[in-house]
């Protein structure tokens, strides 16, 4: 049992589970303790940032490890009934655009949600109205206004020159891309691509929720055949530790000074 009433949720991608660590007055609730909650390590941070009340999943779900996707999304409802109003996603992915190196942050402008191209959609089934629509618009899903915020912030930060705006695409892995694939997705125009976030994107706004997301460069996806570098996923967690403290920095300030009635920010 919690008394805090959060309005604000944060998932912590691969790697960045040290971004619950700057919650203050930590209260901690093993998801394997949470009717509902797939049966998994990871937890639930209940605490406070720069004095605002938050939650934070420490570890989230991925399709890849065989959950639905509903069971997958399923904290982000429960983020809602909470009371939570604005939802910031991170996670670690790799780069296709030219320009974008290791350890680089890019602010998630639009995403390419291919599983969901292909029908895998969390939304599917008997729409919840207590939710939302069955027909979300998706065309403004990630909040322009914290998006300008967090500009202003990496500016002041002295970090602009490693941070992007651009579009990330989900997979389903847990595969990293062939070339092909790579080739591909780059001719799409993304950005930056990984295996999670649509998913708890697209619930997150069907329900209303304001939206923001972070990508963490850990790697470059290898677009060419002469290319022999290999991506691993213990390089992508040292890339994610490595980063931690300038995306806590970054988040903090976010919250700080987020305007909290889904308008403008101070
Ligand atoms: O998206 P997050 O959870 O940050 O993790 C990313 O990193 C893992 C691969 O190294 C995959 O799970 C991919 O989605
Ligand atoms: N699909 C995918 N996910 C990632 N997560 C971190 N790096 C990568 C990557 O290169 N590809």
């Amino acid at each position: 049992m919690t008394k805090q009433r959060p309005l604000v949720g944060l998932i912590c991608g691969s790697g960045l589970g040290l971004l619950a660590d700057s919650l203050k007055n930590p209260e901690l609730f093993p998801y394997a303790d949470i009717p509902g909650f797939p049966q998994s390590t990871g937890r639930l941070v209940f605490g406070e940032m720069k004095g605002r009340s938050c939650v934070c999943m420490q570890g989230r779900f991925h399709m890849y490890e065989g959950h639905s996707l509903g069971k997958t999304t399923f904290p982000v409802r429960v983020f809602k009934l909470l009371g939570v109003e604005t939802l910031i996603v991170t996670n670690a992915a790799g780069s296709l655009a030219d320009g974008y190196h290791p350890g680089d942050i890019m602010i998630i402008k639009d995403h390419v949600n291919v599983p969901g191209l292909a029908g895998l959609n969390p939304l599917t089934g008997p729409n919840d109205d207590k939710f939302g629509p069955r027909f979300p618009a998706m065309s403004s899903v990630y909040d322009k206004g914290l998006r300008c915020l967090a500009m202003d912030i990496v500016k002041q930060m002295g970090v602009a020159q490693f941070v992007h705006e651009g579009v990330y695409a989900m997979v389903g892995g847990p595969n990293f891309e062939t070339v092909a694939e790579a080739k591909l997705l780059h001719r799409l125009g993304v950005d930056a691509v990984g295996m999670s976030t649509a998913p708890e994107v697209l619930v997150a706004s069907h329900c209303g929720m304001r939206v923001f997301g972070l990508s963490l460069i850990t790697n470059k996806v290898v677009r060419s055949y002469d290319d022999e570098e290999q991506v691993n996923h213990e390089g992508v967690l040292e890339v994610g530790k490595m980063r931690s403290q300038s995306l806590q920095t970054l988040i903090t300030q976010l919250v700080g000074r987020m305007d909290m009635n889904n308008n403008t920010h101070t």
